[in-house]
């Protein structure tokens, strides 16, 4: 099943449902080898190319508080993809299965609403890349005062992550499960899904290995 487009795939529908049920229960999915190897693969190729032609913009420089001295570091680095460009094919129908699972958990909800958001549109595709040398992101909400965006879609591309050595966990903070937290590791092949809003407050930790991810924020 491997260029077999997702919505044709037979364990669509379960796919959707996991979603629908996670996502209800918890307010975060994580499905593992959503592309298939192959597939999974030829974007990460696009992505390691984006990135050594050097297209990312430079990350946030942050002060490295951890190790207390004034060097900065580079946080994530960024570049927008639409997904129809030439050498991102592959991120492109990566970008079609996922809005096809979403749109899909969507119309299969009883209700048709993805709890209780009805889904319509979403952003680029937000290629992201952490450059190691513990470069991290801080503790917050992707989208913390309404600005449409409900629900968090990011697809993980790092082969043999070692979270011990290499770092870079996600770890989300949902709200209401006052000390319980989501550890996520961003495996290849990967994909994790989560409300954007307050409840789920959540932070990279430092990376010391190249971590890229793709993320996809959609609109109700
Ligand atoms: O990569 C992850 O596991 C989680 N990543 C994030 O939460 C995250 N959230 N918001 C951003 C906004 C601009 C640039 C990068 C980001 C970003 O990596
Ligand atoms: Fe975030």
């Amino acid at each position: 099943s491997t260029d077999v487009p997702m919505s044709k795939r037979s364990d669509y529908v379960d796919l959707c449902r996991n979603i629908i049920r996670d996502m209800d229960l918890y307010g975060v999915c994580v499905l593992d080898n959503f592309l298939g190897y192959e597939r999974g693969m030829s974007v990460l190729n696009e992505v390691m190319n984006l990135y050594s032609m050097g297209v990312f913009k430079d990350g946030e420089l942050v002060r490295n508080k951890a190790s207390n001295n004034l060097k900065t570091i580079r946080g994530d680095e960024i570049i927008w993809v639409d997904g129809r460009e030439n050498s991102c094919k592959h991120i492109g129908q990566l970008i079609s299965d996922v809005d096809s699972v979403v749109m899909g958990s969507n119309q299969m909800n009883d209700n048709g609403k993805l709890g209780n958001y009805t889904i319509n549109g979403r952003t680029k595709a937000m290629v992201a890349c952490y450059p190691g040398h513990g470069s991290h992101y801080v503790k917050h909400v992707d989208n913390p005062n309404k600005d449409g965006r409900c629900i968090t879609a990011i697809y993980y591309l790092n082969k043999d992550w070692d979270i011990k050595e290499n770092g870079g966990l996600l770890r989300i903070f949902p709200e209401g499960w006052s000390d319980q937290v989501a550890d996520i590791e961003p495996l290849f092949d990967r994909i994790l899904f989560f409300w954007s809003d307050r409840r789920n407050p959540h932070e990279v930790q430092p990376a010391f290995k190249t971590r890229y991810a793709i993320t996809l924020w959609y609109f109700d």
